[in-house]
């Protein structure tokens, strides 16, 4: 290795720097680092798509070394060579290759993100006909991008731009070649037509191959098959991807032309006629048949051709190129259709519970079913019916997928399904697979999660006498309820949630908390156990996951807010108290002494489900309430706070709740509130994840999370200080992340003046200072004011 190539800046990095640059209105930065890091993708990626293809076409050549009757053998022995030749060969690649690129900044290289940002940083740097092909070029991948097509339009309008001179930066080189050779067509030039529509061809079934050598990448199959089964799982997934680049490819500056291959040949067949190389143009006859056999224009110019007296039969002989690509096609077409119609099968809801009846099935279903009982008995649901779950699929399901299977009848494995015909756009397909990659992930960690517990509801509507309200057992064990009381004795922040106030619901009790971005701080700075945060995480998700499966939810639920919290009694409470730890009220409206509950601020009008999980029984009082009425004179039930035990209900007044007082000892519970709006999505959950899974690597804050951070704390901080000076303008960062955009066109819809959590932009802010200090950045995107303290972080 060279020092210099030691010095050079991966992809990702210079992708991170291009950004920053851009949130830090340094154009040019932005500009240099974008377009490198633009150009290092490329390289990488022909790297890697480079080693796939050289190492295929060694592995073909090289010689077997058993007898070629066991030809089982022969597949799998051309499989460890060529995993021998990519070993070594990507080995060479700079950081592994694409392999060595976070899989999140790879996503958006190929959703072409690197653009948007360049588009804006060369308009800022008024270098427009660059800043309009930036846009192009992201529209020929993303056609329906609705801000990007009016950006388009803007710069159509400007003197400035010359429309004809916008390309596709992004374009391979078959794409000038081709309009250079029809336009030598048009002039008659038919020696220049060959020379560029050779070359064309060549390229374009190159770019072909390349875009299929890109599709054998890894795939997550969710869990672990046999090694058969996950072979032909992985194969399936790789042979659709790679029956999808015919149709990502064959386009002229985004425009669709379905034949774009084949007319190569017309073209071909004209000009070799034109200049005397009567073979060469029936070989282009013959090749083009290939593909429309009945095209009666080729039919014809065939029987033209034939009674040329120079021509003899065998001239029509079709091409080696298009005589592999058309066979490959229509076996690889004839083997996907078999996985669609064979792996299809009668599986209603009496299979899934007896066993002896998964004989005839092939392995492949017979594991899932295993799995799916396994998990059913473990779970012992009640009451949501067996079928109405969704577990993780073989290869690529989809949504329709999936419906069909809890409708209990059909169920394709290892099939992707009708979504994804051509009439799909890519950008549709890659978000679909993506959706249904992370539902995969998450059911495989809500089995893991659960697998070893035996949670099961021991109340009902019935008995709380109510709606949407249920009481489940067995979320946690002593010794996790234990550790979790711990944590809160350590970390929580007296009237934390409350402004401070110490106690905001009763002045007999002291009232504590600790939200997870507190939690997540403290495991940061190394100042409580990294498990304490894993548990509290842990916990909160295996409450979520419950609720989603109880109340039967077709779509996903988002915490919006977490908070551990302790009521203490204190020492000089007077006996039979009969005030309450917390009075009855709706968690997501504002109940009224008249009854009513209007769904406005300053309610949580977000929260759609609410659960408590609690950690101990070991104090007097503290019983939860279901009521009636503001002063808790009807209860309908009564829960009494157990370690395990949890309450889940729906948020609104159909659910009225309170706590009885706490008449002696800490009563301590985590509070789970639920959200199906994304935009409330509790920020402080996905950071400390993100802190947790860092912490756990052992590595430390990425400037990845840095970045994530900024922009919340900006986000929270302008939009309850719209005054902040910033220097990121609303208009840029609506351009330049969704998140932001939809979070702030939220939030002016609604004339809300807070985050888009209920989380306060305070611990933000302190998080993101301490992360800050922490990584010595101390660069930001906007200036940083710190906000006056009302708790005491460090204990
Ligand atoms: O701790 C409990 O049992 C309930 C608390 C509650 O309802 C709330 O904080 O909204
Ligand atoms: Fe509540």
């Amino acid at each position: 290795e060279t020092a210099g190539a030691e010095k050079e800046k991966s992809c990702d990095v210079l992708y991170r720097e291009g950004v920053e640059a851009y949130l830090d209105e340094r154009w040019q930065d932005c500009i240099g680092n974008l377009e490198q890091a633009v150009s290092a993708y490329r390289l990488l990626k022909q790297a890697t798509v480079n080693c796939r293809l050289r190492c295929q076409a060694e592995a073909d050549e090289s010689p077997f070394m058993g007898p070629k009757e066991i030809d089982d053998l022969q597949f799998f022995e051309k499989m460890v060579r060529k995993t021998l030749c990519l070993l070594k060969c990507n080995k060479y690649n700079p950081k592994g290759g694409l392999n060595g690129l976070p899989k999140n900044v790879q996503k958006e290289f190929e959703d072409l993100k690197p653009y948007e940002y360049l588009q804006l940083c060369y308009f800022q740097k008024n270098m427009l006909q660059k800043a309009a092909s930036a846009v192009f070029t992201f529209l020929v991948t993303n056609p329906d991008n609705e801000v990007m097509r009016e950006n388009l339009k803007f710069y159509s309008n400007l003197p400035e731009v010359d429309m004809y001179q916008v390309v596709n930066l992004e374009a391979r080189n078959f794409v000038s070649l081709y309009i250079h050779g029809s336009e030598a067509y048009q002039h008659k030039d038919y020696k220049s037509v060959i020379n560029y529509i050779e070359e064309s061809l060549e390229d374009y079934l190159r770019g072909e191959e390349e875009c299929r050598a890109y599709c054998e990448g890894p795939f997550d199959q969710g869990w672990f098959p046999d090694f058969i089964p996950s072979i032909a799982n992985h194969f399936t997934y790789c042979l659709k991807c790679k029956q999808r680049c015919a149709d990502k490819i064959n386009s002229l500056n985004g425009e669709k032309h379905n034949d774009l291959l084949e007319s190569h040949y017309h073209f071909l067949q004209y000009a070799y006629y034109k200049v005397g190389n009567l073979r060469k143009a029936c070989e282009a006859v013959a090749s083009y048949l290939m593909f429309y056999p009945a095209d009666e224009t080729m039919l014809n110019n065939k029987e033209y051709y034939l009674k040329l007296p120079k021509v003899e039969k065998d001239f029509f002989t079709p091409r080696k190129e298009a005589i592999r690509y058309a066979q490959r096609q229509e076996y690889e077409t004839r083997l996907l259709d078999f996985i669609n119609t064979e792996f299809v099968f009668q599986d209603g809801s009496k299979n899934i519970t007896s066993s002896n009846e998964t004989e005839n099935k092939s392995s492949v279903t017979r594991m899932k079913d295993s799995i799916i009982r396994a998990a059913v008995s473990k779970l012992k649901l009640f009451p949501p019916p067996v079928t109405k779950f969704e577990w993780p699929k073989y290869g690529i399901s989809s949504e329709s997928n999936r419906q069909e299977y809890s409708t209990e009848h059909k169920q394709n494995i290892i099939t992707e399904n009708t979504k994804h015909s051509s009439s799909v756009r890519p950008e549709d397909d890659r978000r679909a697979q993506e959706e249904v990659r992370r539902q995969k992930k998450r059911a495989v960690e809500q089995m893991q999660r659960t697998a070893a517990r035996n949670i099961r509801a021991v109340m009902g509507e019935t008995e709380l006498q109510g709606k949407h309200r249920f009481v489940a057992e067995g979320f946690a064990s002593d010794s996790e309820c234990s550790k979790l009381m711990e944590l809160a004795q350590v970390a929580a922040v007296q009237g934390d949630g409350y402004k401070g106030n110490k106690s905001p619901h009763t002045d007999f009790e002291k009232f504590e908390g600790v939200t997870l971005g507190r939690a997540a701080l403290l495991v940061y700075l190394g100042l409580i156990e990294v498990d304490m945060l894993d548990l509290y995480l842990n916990l909160s998700e295996m409450g979520r996951d419950y609720l989603e499966r109880y109340f039967n939810l077709k779509t996903e639920l988002y915490f919006t807010y977490t908070h551990l919290v302790c009521r203490t009694a204190l020492n000089d409470s007077p006996g039979n108290r009969t005030d309450m730890s917390h009075a009855v009220h709706a968690d997501n409206c504002n109940l009224l002494e008249n009854g009513d509950c209007p769904k406005i601020p300053p309610a949580y009008t977000w929260r759609d489900f609410s659960a408590i999980l609690y950690l101990n029984e070991d104090f007097e009082g503290g019983e939860f309430v279901f009521a009636t009425d503001l002063a808790a004179k009807n209860i309908q039930s009564l829960v009494k706070p157990r370690c395990g035990r949890l309450v889940g209900f729906s948020a609104g007044s159909e659910n009225l709740h309170g706590v009885r007082s706490v008449q002696r000892g800490r009563r301590c519970a985590l509070g789970l509130w639920f959200t199906l709006n994304p935009f409330h999505e509790e920020i402080e959950h996905i950071l400390a994840k993100q802190v947790l899974l860092q912490v756990q690597q052992g590595g430390s804050i990425t400037d990845q999370l840095l970045h994530e951070l900024k922009k919340h704390v900006f986000v929270a901080s302008s939009i309850s200080n719209p005054k902040q000076t910033s220097t990121i303008t609303r208009e840029q960062l609506k351009l330049h992340d969704k998140y932001v955009k939809e979070s702030l066109s939220l939030h002016q819809e609604s004339g809300e003046m807070l985050a888009s959590s209920d989380s306060s932009s305070s611990t933000l802010h302190l998080m993101y200072a301490i992360f800050l200090l922490c990584s010595s950045v101390m660069d930001g995107p906007f200036r940083y004011k710190p906000v006056p303290a009302n708790r005491v972080l460090i204990p």
